[in-house]
């Protein structure tokens, strides 16, 4: 790798020409002085990442020997609490405040609704989590097991697609109700003085419409605040045999989207890195574009314009096209080698990203309209654990605004309550962050992996299914939403729920994931656009802001003691199918998903289980799977010969999964590749990762298969 000396960093010249040549022109940044402070913002604050990595090393530490040390004896919760205490793991609570972020964009204030995840690597998957914003209900319905089976053989079925629009008008008929009758009955829309026919059961929620050389074209109806356009067309394929002419129901679907530099990507050195960043550039200026082949055609994919009708007081509207971008960055713990510091130590990568990230969404700051309609740039920050790394992150961001030259609390943050240490101590983790806190969110994966590693002395984990009814887990839920609207985050950041890792299962997510907002989430996560259309459904049913009120008038629930609460398997004995289940099962995700992470440099992947349902893997899903076989190996309930033996019948299975894939390498029969000695190392080595996580195996891997 080539490096370019800029100030006191020794940077890889892919990166510096990156920033160089585009993402400095055009922001008024000179790039001596950039480079500069860039240089003393790295410096500064690199030790202090350090150190704060130091103390969560010297914090497990101190757990381990405690549990070492009390080893076969009945677990004292009260004095298990008392000694988090004294180790600083627990922190005093403060008084009660309510957060003061401003400038909020109304997608995170006010409107609840489904928050889509996307590796911003895959640009074709970028912009279509962007243009997420807007789905086809009836595609959703139609291409999936929504209704309770699949499409079968190719060509339109008219069948199912009555079966499509039933579902649709059974929806519109409780959501948006008509003041006499049934949608399924109505023959003709039509809007005469702003007022429409047939009448609604509440008027107020005709939102607009457009005419079209035809006549009416889009009726725009509003429930929650999320918007429903019929769209009407007798001459499409599916408006024709509608009585009504109605050709589709597109929602309103992802709110949100996060572009993610973290779990669901691979980037490991600065070409990674600039990959990432581009296609981050691309979106904030709003020229992203990808030639993408699909059902034998190619055609080129951009974002989406805005949506323009006429309210029924005349009044053009117009509304977001695009989902409102929210940028995740790495958390504290890796290093990158795109640039070096002065010492010739690797840059923090989280200081690499907060800089350039925000630097880049400077581009949609100087124009009008664009993602963000207040001036603010959205943040999210992984994995950090407890309110000292949160108030490093919101330094980080003053610093970076300094730097920038922006207003102060322009970032805002989106602190994801995904490691012990940060849930135990939730409400000074928000205050550490109070001006410019836009989000805490739960149901992480992460957590679970925490979960395990934090507690890897205190005894075999229960299997990961057993984990979901958990004490620690409920609580951990509950009191994330209880302290968010205690801390005043209602109406002015989210309060979110984690990922449906199950992409194909729509129709159990339609039964389940409906959860979410009657607890009081304001968003929670789909893996795909197609889950978010469906998910939008949920908000129409669920009044959040509502919710939100019951909530909070009813008063806190689940407890500290609760979330302290080790999930070892105590009086729990598991047959021997059961162990090897799970170890088999815990294998084959590890190995699925690491063979393309390592080989291929892809973050997230739909890896089957053993049942062959299709899961969303990423790197908190690994972590999970490899500290639950590292916390059963240190224990002795499964032996080292057992593992490598499931692990080797798992990578045959895995090289069948991926047999049709020309580019893949196969793990067996040799078991000596890169990637099957990284999965290894995730499982034989996986006690002795920082905070169990995965990265550092990943990334040294992969760095490794480059380089040869
Ligand atoms: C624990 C955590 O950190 S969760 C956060 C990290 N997880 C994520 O970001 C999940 C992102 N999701 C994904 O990457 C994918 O949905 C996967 C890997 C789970 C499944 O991918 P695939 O098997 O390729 O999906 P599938 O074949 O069903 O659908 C592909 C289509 O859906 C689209 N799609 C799928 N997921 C997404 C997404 N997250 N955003 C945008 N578009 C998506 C693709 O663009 C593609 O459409 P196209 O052909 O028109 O471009
Ligand atoms: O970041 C998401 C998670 O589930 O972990
Ligand atoms: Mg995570």
């Amino acid at each position: 790798m080539t490096r370019a000396q800029k100030s006191d960093l020794s940077v890889s010249t892919t990166l510096a020409e990156f920033i160089d040549t585009q993402a400095l022109p055009g922001t008024g940044l000179a790039p001596d002085a950039f480079w500069a402070g860039f240089s003393r913002l790295v410096h500064e604050m690199a030790p202090r990442n350090a150190a704060l990595l130091e103390k969560r090393a010297e914090i497990q530490g101190q757990i381990d020997a405690w549990h070492r040390a009390r080893a076969g004896q009945a677990h004292d919760g009260a004095a298990y609490r008392a000694f988090l205490s004294d180790i600083g793991y627990l922190v005093p609570e403060g008084p009660d405040f309510e957060i003061e972020t401003e400038n909020v964009d109304p997608e995170i204030a006010h409107v609840p609704g489904p928050q889509l995840v996307v590796p911003i690597t895959n640009a074709r998957y970028a912009l279509n989590a962007a243009n997420a914003r807007w789905g086809s209900l009836y595609d959703a319905l139609y291409g999936t097991d929504a209704m309770g089976d699949l499409p079968q053989g190719k060509g339109y079925d008219a069948d199912r697609g009555a079966r499509v629009i039933a579902w649709g008008r059974k929806h519109l008929d409780q959501v948006v109700p008509l003041a006499d009758g049934s949608w399924a009955d109505v023959a003709s829309l039509s809007v005469t003085d702003g007022v429409l026919a047939p009448a609604l059961r509440d008027p107020s929620q005709f939102a607009g419409y457009n005419d079209g050389p035809q006549g009416l074209a889009e009726v725009f109806l509003r429930i929650n605040g999320l918007l429903i356009d019929l769209v009407i067309d007798r001459d499409h394929q599916i408006g024709k045999q509608d009585k009504a002419g109605i050709a589709d129901i597109l929602l309103e679907s992802a709110l949100s989207a996060i572009m993610d530099c973290e779990d669901s990507v691979a980037c490991v050195d600065a070409e990674d890195k600039v990959g990432a960043y581009a296609n981050w550039l691309g979106l904030m200026k709003g020229d992203l574009s990808e030639e993408v082949a699909k059902g034998g055609e190619t055609f080129t994919r951009v974002l989406n314009d805005d949506v323009v009708f006429t309210a029924p007081d005349g009044e053009q509207v117009t509304h977001k096209g695009r989902a409102l971008m929210l940028i995740r960055n790495v958390g504290h713990l890796m290093t990158n080698p795109a640039i070096l510091m002065k010492d010739g130590g690797e840059i923090p990568e989280g200081l690499m990203d907060a800089v350039v990230t925000v630097l880049i969404a400077m581009h949609d700051l100087s124009r009008a309209g664009g993602n963000s309609t207040k001036g603010s740039v959205y943040v999210v920050k992984p994995k950090m654990h407890g309110p000292e790394e949160v108030a490093f992150a919101d330094e980080i961001f003053t610093r970076v605004e300094g730097l920038l030259g922006l207003p102060l609390n322009t970032v805002k943050l989106g602190i994801m309550d995904e490691e012990r240490r940060t849930s135990a101590n939730l409400k000074e983790c928000i205050r550490a962050a109070k001006s410019r806190v836009a989000f805490i969110n739960t149901g992480f994966l992460d957590r679970t992996g925490d979960e395990i590693h934090t507690s890897m002395e205190a005894g075999p984990m229960l299997p990961k299914g057993e984990m979901k009814s958990t004490p620690w887990i409920t609580s951990y839920e509950d009191r994330n939403v209880d302290i968010g609207l205690a801390c005043g985050l209602r109406g002015r950041a989210q309060i979110g729920k984690g990922m449906w890792a199950m992409p194909d299962l729509m129709q159990a997510m339609l039964e389940q994931k409906i959860g979410h907002p009657k607890s009081g989430a304001n968003c929670a996560w789909v893996p795909s656009p197609t889950a978010a259309t469906l998910h939008a459904t949920h908000y129409h049913h669920v009044d959040v802001l509502a919710r939100q009120e019951e909530l909070a008038a009813a008063g806190p629930r689940g407890t500290l003691d609760d979330l302290l609460t080790i999930p070892v398997m105590e009086g729990r004995n598991l047959s021997e199918d059961e162990v090897t289940a799970e170890i088999e099962n815990n294998a084959q995700g590890i190995l699925g998903y690491v063979v393309r992470w390592v080989d291929a440099g892809i973050g997230c992947s739909k890896v089957p289980d053993i049942n062959d349902v299709g899961l969303m893997e990423d790197r908190a899903t690994c972590r999970i799977s490899s500290q639950a076989l590292a916390n059963w190996l240190h224990h002795g309930l499964i032996s080292p010969d057992q593992v490598e033996a499931a692990m080797q019948k798992m990578a045959a299975k895995v090289d069948a999964q991926n047999a049709g894939d020309p580019t893949y390498r196969a793990m067996a029969p040799g078991f000596n590749s890169v990637a099957y000695q990284a999965a290894k190392d995730l499982v034989f080595a996986g006690r002795v990762q920082p905070s169990g996580y995965t990265e550092p195996v990943l990334h040294a891997r992969r760095l490794e298969l480059k380089a040869s």
